[in-house]
């Protein structure tokens, strides 16, 4: 029977190849993980945990890598999203996947389109599935996740180069949310944000994923600001699960150092 999951993740191993002078490495070991239908999980671990390598291969992006890209494989195990298994998804089903899938990859607000307005940045995913979509409706649809990631309504008519880099990481986000995924995979997203609003741009992504349903993987190596809007975190240390589960429980009873020292941290932060 289909699982009603829209991730399930089976001790899944994933590797980068060899190429060129490096060898080949394995960045996830053994991931398990289910997220269900509107559920907000948390990934949480450190610089070089596999955090990102798992975002880009969850969300059909380390597919659509080409050329002399290093695309990372799934070489054990097994990884389905929205009912396609990872392992094997074929490039003509990658269109269809990614309509389901939002994803914002690690640094997105520096890679927008440099010509072109928020409002367009924002929408131009609509017109891509469908180039016959309302203008108004889309328009309607950017200024709708504008304003709900608290940026100025005037952010509309500006031009990447004119907002800051907590901005326009803002204005990725809500171009990840334009086509209402069924899963949002954001990898950071809010890197450069300024610290006093992290805590509520998250907010206003679960929010906005609550609201109809939606799933999300929020990565970030920033516990604090993922506390009030995740229901689950899942803690990942050198591409292995060490903890997960409903957060003050994983924290208050850590089962390996790594999440005994992100406790610690987090105690200390509350002071
Ligand atoms: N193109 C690549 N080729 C080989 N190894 C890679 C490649 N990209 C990442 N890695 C390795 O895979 C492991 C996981 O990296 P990954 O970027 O997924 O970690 P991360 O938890 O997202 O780290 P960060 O928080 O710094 O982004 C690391 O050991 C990294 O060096």
């Amino acid at each position: 029977m289909a699982s009603r999951n829209v991730l399930t993740a089976s001790d899944v191993t994933i590797e980068y190849p060899a190429h060129s002078v490096s060898p080949s490495h394995v960045a996830v070991k053994g991931f398990t993980l289910t997220i269900e239908p509107g559920e907000i999980v948390g990934l949480v671990g450190s610089s070089g945990s596999g955090k990102s390598t798992l975002a880009q291969v969850a969300s059909g992006q380390a597919a659509l890598k080409t050329g002399s890209e290093v695309q990372p494989r799934i070489i054990g195990g097994s990884l389905q999203v929205l009912g396609y298994e990872m392992r094997t998804i074929r490039r003509n089903k990658l269109t269809e996947f990614t309509l389901g899938v939002g994803y914002v990859k690690q640094d997105a607000g520096t890679t927008l389109t440099p010509n072109m307005t928020v409002a367009e940045i924002v929408a131009e995913p609509i017109f891509l599935r469908d180039r016959k979509h309302d203008r108004r409706d889309a328009g309607l649809k950017a200024a709708t996740l504008v304003d709900s990631l608290l940026l100025p309504v005037g952010t509309m008519l500006k031009q990447p180069h004119e907002l800051s880099s907590g901005q326009r990481q803002r204005v990725a986000v809500a171009r990840s949310l334009a086509l209402d995924p069924v899963l949002l995979i954001a990898d950071e997203p809010t890197a450069g944000v300024d610290v006093s609003v992290r805590g509520q741009v998250i907010d206003a992504i679960a929010g906005f994923q609550r609201a109809r349903g939606g799933a999300a993987l929020l990565v970030s190596h920033d516990l604090e600001s993922l506390r009030r809007a995740v229901d689950r975190i899942a803690v990942i240390h050198e591409g292995v699960v060490v903890g997960l589960g409903d957060i003050d429980e994983v924290l208050d009873d850590p089962r390996h150092p790594y999440v005994a020292e992100l406790a610690r941290e987090t105690s200390d932060s509350e002071w």
